[in-house]
């Protein structure tokens, strides 16, 4: 079963030099009431209709962040941006920032800054990121916000190495010495974000076992709840939220 720590309430990083904030300076008196965003400065995320509304998908590796997303995409029509193809792509494409060495959060987060000022939509999935504090902090600085909500797979140990060991995609990094180091990355540095959020009460923890169906079954509910707060303008911009942050 799920269960979510606390109520969401989606708080703007305070830091004034943030994107958003160049383009919410624009925002009207009047504008804080609504959900919609005024058109501000050209470019840019605050620039779209709605502030981006994000979640945070993570977990072990094998805990099924990818297989659920794609099950979230179909069913809720968000976007899908894993942070891992991402990177794998720019490995592919030979770029700069790819040529085999580990790739600074910043060049992650701006990777998915792309992503998302190109989109058209305004419901991400970010798969697979913040994996550690310094992920975490990059992101609020560079696109100036935090995640709505983080959705958390928690997956027995035995169970993501078995999961992993049969996904036959080719990877590079589906091997039992590699899975061994990835499993003590996941719990030295991603597990204290997700401590991190779990104490902002924004996470929602999901259970993993189970066929992909059944896990989906807990996560329907809370997307569906989700989804009738950001229609009735809770999500996406929250009053008290905005005043703080535009009246700062
Ligand atoms: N609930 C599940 N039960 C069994 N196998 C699963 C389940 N969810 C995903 N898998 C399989 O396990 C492997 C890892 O799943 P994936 O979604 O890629 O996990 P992650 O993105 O967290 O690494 C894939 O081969 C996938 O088909
Ligand atoms: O923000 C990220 C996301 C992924 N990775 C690296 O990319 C690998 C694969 O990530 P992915 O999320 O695709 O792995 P999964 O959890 O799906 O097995 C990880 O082990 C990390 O080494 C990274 O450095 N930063
Ligand atoms: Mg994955």
């Amino acid at each position: 079963m799920w269960r979510r720590a606390a109520s969401l309430s989606p708080l703007l990083s305070p830091s004034k030099s943030s994107l958003l904030h160049q383009g919410l300076c624009r925002l009207t008196f009047w504008g804080a009431f609504t959900t919609d965003i005024m058109h501000p400065a050209k470019g840019g995320i605050a620039s779209k209709e709605k502030l981006p509304f994000i979640t945070f998908v993570l977990g072990g590796p094998g805990s099924g962040k990818g297989t659920q997303c794609a099950k979230i995409v179909e069913t809720f029509g968000y976007i899908h941006l894993s942070a891992g193809d991402l990177l794998r792509k720019e490995i592919a494409s030979n770029s700069e920032n790819g040529k085999g060495k580990i790739v600074p959060s910043g060049i992650t987060v701006k990777l998915i800054q792309k992503e998302i000022e190109s989109s058209d939509n305004y419901k991400f999935l970010i798969d697979g990121f913040p994996r550690c504090e310094e992920n975490r902090i990059a992101f609020e600085q560079i696109i100036g916000m935090e995640p709505n909500n983080v959705l958390f797979f928690d997956c027995p140990e035995d169970e993501m190495v078995k999961r992993v060991l049969s996904r036959n995609e080719g990877r590079v990094d589906d091997n039992i010495d590699t899975i061994k180091k990835r499993l003590k990355v996941f719990s030295a540095l991603n597990l204290p974000v997700i401590k991190h959020y779990t104490e902002k009460g924004k996470v929602y923890k999901v259970n993993a076992v189970g066929s992909a169906d059944e896990v989906f079954e807990q996560v329907r509910p809370i997307f569906t709840e989700v989804c009738n707060r950001i229609s009735a303008g809770f999500e996406v911009c929250d009053y008290n939220n905005f005043k703080r942050f535009w009246m700062d």
